[in-house]
């Protein structure tokens, strides 16, 4: 087990996940620089979602290895994997699970009420998040009484108030209108850019691939050719990062 390049904060190599008989994910290699937002596009059923969990420690891969930090990831214990998972990663997925009986207050601040952080410290933690993402003013309600941009909005919030390390985010403005997710993907992406934190983000959606710093497309569970560089050091950074 060779330790990956120091100068990323996660790294993948030759990643394979199967569901059964079926394979998501067909030896894919990359490597993730601090403060980087990186998008991952490809067509449905590409592997996107497959790589994310993998990357999270969501999944253990069948094959491959996650390096987070320097340390192993794919080496780690389920239980493990889950505490890494509370204190350094945050994650958006597609549609909001929020826990209807919570109020948008509560909802967002319930990874950091799970880290032990104090309730107060935690409720106004959860409010500017809440504010930031224009849903400041539902605080009170619970999800069944915000529409579905809303509910998303208190989604990002929640996983942006632990300030994890590394964020995930699977395809987070599928459900929202065109106006709407444009704004989303502005607030998120300043936050994430001014809090250091990194993005991994699956994306269909051109708009996110041009506030990424870069792009890597997937098809049929395997690295293609098709991410397009976005910033002028793209090209260095891609260089860094395996593909097979
Ligand atoms: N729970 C599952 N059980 C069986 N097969 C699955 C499961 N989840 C995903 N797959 C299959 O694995 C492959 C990769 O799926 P994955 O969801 O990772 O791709 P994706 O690029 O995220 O797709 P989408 O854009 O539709 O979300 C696809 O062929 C998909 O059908």
């Amino acid at each position: 087990m060779v330790a990956p390049p120091d100068n990323d904060i996660l790294w993948a190599r030759g990643l394979h996940h199967s569901y059964g008989t079926g394979t998501a994910l067909a030896g894919v290699s990359l490597g993730v620089r601090e403060g980087e937002i990186l998008a991952v596009t490809g067509p449905r059923g590409s592997g996107k979602t497959t790589l994310l969990r993998c990357l999270s420690g969501q999944f253990a891969p069948s094959e491959g290895e996650v390096w987070f930090n320097s340390s192993p990831v794919h080496t780690l214990g389920a239980r493990h994997r889950e505490r890494l998972r509370l204190d350094r990663f945050g994650w958006i997925d597609t549609q909001p699970h929020l826990v209807a009986e919570l109020t948008a207050w509560e909802n967002a601040a319930l990874p950091l009420l799970l880290r032990g952080e104090g309730g107060r410290a935690a409720r106004n933690t959860a409010a500017e998040w809440l504010d930031r993402l224009d849903v400041g003013d539902c605080t009170r309600r619970r999800p069944a009484q915000l529409d579905q941009s809303q509910r998303q909005r208190v989604a990002i919030a929640r996983a942006l108030a632990t300030t994890p390390q590394v964020l995930f985010a699977d395809e987070p403005t599928a459900p929202l209108h065109r106006a709407d997710a444009t704004q989303v993907l502005r607030t998120l992406t300043t936050a994430a850019r001014s809090h250091q934190i990194t993005v991994v983000l699956a994306t269909h959606d051109p708009e996110a691939t041009s506030l990424a710093d870069r792009t890597v497309a997937l098809l049929d569970g395997r690295r293609s050719r098709g991410g397009a560089a976005s910033a002028p050091d793209a090209e260095s950074r891609a260089a860094c990062s395996l593909s097979v």
